[in-house]
């Protein structure tokens, strides 16, 4: 009976602070409310040591999630969703993985030298019941973080600034890698208009798979770990965080595929630049400034893709000639062809690599490509511009051993000696060798894709003491030919000589003649000669 009465009153006393609390809300002028709750925090300060922050997903920009609340996201996804009980999971844009995440009002603890603190997430709804296209449009989602004043200086300065850093870092390793490509039209990417349009990343090529000098590959793989940890160092010695790479070497001895196992290794986006389709150095700037960090800019066969050096001036000069020829309309379509050719010169591209607008952002490397470095011009390749002068050459018998430890699974085997003999003696592209060694059916085991090999390598030997014979003899008949004109040249100008001393002297002669008639003249005149 007294327990009976007991609820009761409970019961009606919360009913009383729930109508006034409900009359407090309705009818309390909005000053007095908030001057209220004012003191009312401020009181529960003195017995409340705890400080809490919210980061909210959408502050300011409506449209744009704040970076801050999706590295926390990241960072909590990582860290202290495994011990959270109720996870949500989504996909992110340009993410490789889902995401687990906290679900609405979740907590997690968390803790960061020493200092525990608690992580909640929050999911906020609008009370108006207006009816919706989309119904969770209104949605607000943020976390709460929760820790002892006390701690309020660490807490604000360091674990904070490491929460975000973290979580950024996370993002960044479970992106989707792009390929992007600069054509002529403009897309929208991020909101906003660019260059550059994009594939996702796939190549599968990496330094393991990669053919060539052990210890040449060993040497890139370290200079790039450098430079990928180098962000301090490069701020010390006043450089920009950047490097040039020049891969050359004959066709299919590995530059692309090479360019892919250096993205793959660092995890970065690639950007291949076609120079030609960039219209001029101003484009080429814009290019370049809309490059993220963590980027490999490439610019494929540097020597194929214009005429650096004296294109304007040649130009130039053929439209002085040819001014007056304008009117003829197939010369006018041809002028136009060339009006839309790229006006890149080889400063604007200088500029691009080492001007002050390449030190925007950072972490970036630039790399070239070339089968004729000799083409180059020298200003273009100096070190500072192009750090790192990479050759990619002809298969030796280390990159072969890796071709067919990846090819074929074989590490040893009888025909490796011989291979290694003609490898010695032969050029063969580490492409044609893989080809070679490509089971082209199920009936082709190793040792079938090895004679073949044998055999290919043995007729490109065959090919290249042809080819050199070949090259001989031309060389020598064009000798030849050579002596033999200039033997030619030699006795026509004998012949000249002479018959220009015949005239000569055929002239002498008929001076006399001319004398001796004019003599014979005058004495007729006269009738007498006068000596
Ligand atoms: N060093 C190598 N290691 C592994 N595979 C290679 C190597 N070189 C060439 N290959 C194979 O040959 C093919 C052609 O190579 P790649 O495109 O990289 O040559 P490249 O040097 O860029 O030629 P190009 O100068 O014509 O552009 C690749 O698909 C790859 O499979
Ligand atoms: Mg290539």
């Amino acid at each position: 009976m007294v327990m009976g009465e007991m609820w009761s009153q409970v019961g009606s006393v919360i009913a009383s602070l729930m109508f006034a609390y409900a009359m407090f809300q309705q009818y309390f002028p909005y000053d007095l409310r908030r001057y209220l709750s004012k003191y009312t925090n401020k009181i529960l300060g003195f017995v409340y040591p705890y400080i809490e922050i919210t980061f909210h997903e959408y502050s300011g920009d409506r449209f744009k999630r704040s970076e801050v609340y999706v590295a926390i996201q990241n960072y909590l996804s990582a860290n202290s969703s495994s011990r959270a009980k109720r996870l949500k999971a989504h996909d992110i844009k340009d993410s490789k993985s889902l995401v687990l995440s906290l679900d609405d009002n979740e907590e997690v603890s968390d803790e960061f030298q020493g200092v525990k603190l608690w992580w909640t997430s929050y999911k906020s709804v609008p009370k108006n019941n207006s009816f919706s296209l989309y119904p969770d449009s209104d949605e607000k989602r943020y976390y709460r973080l929760t820790f002892h004043r006390r701690h309020r200086d660490l807490i604000t300065s360091s674990y904070l600034n490491h929460i975000v850093k973290e979580g950024k870092g996370i993002a960044i390793k479970n992106r989707q890698r792009k390929l992007y490509t600069n054509g002529s039209n403009d897309s929208w990417y991020g909101g906003k208009r660019t260059k550059w349009s994009h594939v996702l990343f796939e190549h599968p090529a990496s330094f393991d798979t990669l053919a060539m000098d052990p210890k040449t590959k060993q040497e890139i793989i370290n200079d790039l770990l450098k430079f990928k940890k180098g962000k301090e160092y490069y701020a010390k010695i006043g450089k920009a965080w950047k490097r040039g790479y020049l891969l050359y070497g004959p066709p299919g001895t590995g530059k692309s595929t090479m360019i892919s196992a250096i993205a793959n290794f660092l995890d970065y986006d690639v950007y291949d630049l076609e120079l030609t389709a960039v219209k001029d150095n101003t484009e080429l700037r814009k290019l370049l400034i809309d490059t993220s960090n963590k980027s490999i800019i490439v610019i494929e066969d540097i020597d194929c893709s214009l005429d650096l050096t004296g294109q304007r001036k040649k130009k130039e000069k053929e439209k002085e000639e040819d001014k007056e020829q304008s009117k003829d309309p197939l010369r006018k379509k041809a002028e136009e062809e060339d009006m839309n050719k790229s006006k890149v010169t080889l400063s604007g591209l200088l500029n691009f690599i080492d001007g002050i607008w390449s030190a925007c952002g950072g972490e970036r490397l630039i790399v070239f490509t070339t089968n004729y470095v000799d083409k180059l011009d020298p200003a273009l390749i100096r070190r500072g511009r192009m750090d790192k002068h990479i050759e990619l050459s002809y298969c030796s018998f280390e990159a072969f051993k890796v071709l067919a430890k990846n090819y074929l699974d074989v590490e040893s085997h009888d025909l490796f000696s011989t291979i290694e003999r003609l490898l010695g003696e032969t050029d063969i592209t580490p492409a044609d060798v893989a080809e070679n060694l490509m089971p082209k059916s199920d009936d082709e085991d190793a040792d079938v894709c090895l004679k073949n090999l044998v055999e290919a390598i043995g007729k490109a030997k065959e090919d290249a003491i042809r080819k050199k014979a070949e090259e001989e003899e031309k060389l020598k008949a064009e000798e030849e030919a050579k002596l033999k004109a200039e033997e030619e040249e030699k006795k026509k100008a004998e012949k000249e000589k002479l018959e220009k001393e015949k005239e000569s002297e055929g002239n002498s002669g008929k001076e006399d003649v001319k004398c001796n008639g004019t003599l014979d003249k005058e004495v007729k005149e006269n009738g007498s000669v006068t000596t």
